[in-house]
């Protein structure tokens, strides 16, 4: 082990285009998207891995990996993500691989030295009963969403990996937590998914199938945060030429609906008009989470993408890919 150093001051500015840099998870949909924009925006040694090439679990290849390659940049969005009922049905997956992830990754970076590590938690990390909308400073001030409690103890263990070599190694290492995310390329499986990517293909093949009615889970009651990929991979690298500080920050568009009015929206979208019914032996999860993002305003980053923009590009997205998509 190296002796500590105190945490240094950095300023962040423009990143080096040509520099090593490594999306974890590139191809998943936060990681597909960041890499879209890295591209655009002329990133031109960019590096990835599919979890058959590397798998993140497998500790002693993540250290071989980041010896050969060197990233100067990561942004680790490789991690067991799912929906609420895959949450609480699985939640040794979400915690064990998250963990094994996320501290193989960072452990790794840290030997390698890497310059600039971003973290992606999730608002799930704050208390269920958080007040609304939530700061940064709700972190551990009260009791999880047991519905996500799991996977939500992973993300606080990575933030506090990333404060933690801040503060023995002086590393200018960031995480930023999104709110709930869609877009192209999410996981649309009926089971597995998130609410806004189900709702989509619910109610597609509802209005293909001419049925009379479609079921959701839960009472519809619910508020929910919707932020579009691509602003969250814009929000990504602006955080990493913009901001330097110990803790997390936010992620979202500082607006919510509840999900019956999300539904209503998807079902206008898509075309559907038959009935919807509601499913309440299925879990609501916490009824509340609206992030106070304030301090990525601070930073010079605001949302772009209107749920109405962003789910029509989504159902279009959907649509013209529904043939391969993940299950
Ligand atoms: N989606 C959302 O609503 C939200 C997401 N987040 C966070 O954003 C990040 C990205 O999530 P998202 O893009 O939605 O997730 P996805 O499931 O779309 O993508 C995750 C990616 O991680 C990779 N991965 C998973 N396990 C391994 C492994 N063992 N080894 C290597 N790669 C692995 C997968 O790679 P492969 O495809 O090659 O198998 C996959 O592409 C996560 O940290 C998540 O917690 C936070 C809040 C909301
Ligand atoms: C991003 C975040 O995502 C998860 O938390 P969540 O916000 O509760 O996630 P969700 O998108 O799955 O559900 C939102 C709401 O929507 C309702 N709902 C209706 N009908 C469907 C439906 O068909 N599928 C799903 N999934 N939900 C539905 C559902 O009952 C709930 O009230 C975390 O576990 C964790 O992974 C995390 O960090």
């Amino acid at each position: 082990m190296s002796a500590p150093t105190s945490e240094q001051t950095f300023v962040p500015g423009a990143l080096d285009r040509s520099a090593p840099f490594y999306v974890a998870g590139h191809r998943g949909l936060v990681g597909s998207a960041v890499w879209r924009t890295l591209e655009k925006e002329g990133f031109s040694h960019l590096i990835g891995r599919t979890s058959a090439e590397l798998d993140l679990k497998d500790r002693a290849a993540v250290f071989d990996f980041f010896r050969e390659q060197r990233p100067r940049y990561v942004v680790l969005a490789a991690a067991k993500v799912g929906g609420i009922v895959a949450n609480n049905t699985y939640p040794v997956d979400f915690l064990s691989e998250n963990l094994q992830i996320q501290l193989n990754v960072l452990d790794a970076a840290l030997e390698a030295r890497t310059e600039r590590v971003l973290f992606l938690g999730s608002s799930c990390i704050y208390p269920r009963l958080a007040p609304q909308p939530i700061v940064e400073d709700s972190l551990l001030t009260g009791h999880l969403e047991p519905t996500n409690d799991a996977y939500a103890i992973a993300k606080i263990a990575g933030i506090m990996q990333i404060q933690a070599v801040r503060r023995q190694y002086g590393l200018p290492w960031i995480s930023a937590m999104p709110t709930n995310l869609y877009g192209p390329g999410d996981n649309f499986s009926p089971t597995g998914s998130h609410v806004l990517p189900a709702l989509i293909r619910r109610y597609d093949e509802a209005r293909t199938a001419g049925a009379p009615s479609v079921t959701n889970w839960g009472t519809g009651t619910p508020r929910r945060e919707l932020l579009h990929v691509d602003d969250m991979a814009a929000a990504c690298l602006h955080l990493l030429e913009h901001y330097d500080g110990p803790s997390q920050v936010n992620v979202g568009t500082g607006t919510d609906v509840t999900i019956r009015e999300l539904a209503e929206t998807v079902a206008r979208v898509v075309g559907y008009e038959g009935e919807t019914q509601w499913d309440t032996s299925k879990p609501d999860g916490t009824p509340q989470k609206l992030l106070d993002v304030s301090r990525l305003a601070d930073a010079g980053w605001r949302a772009s993408i209107s749920l109405e923009d962003g789910l029509r590009s989504t159902v279009e997205w959907y649509r013209e890919n529904v043939g391969a998509l993940r299950t």
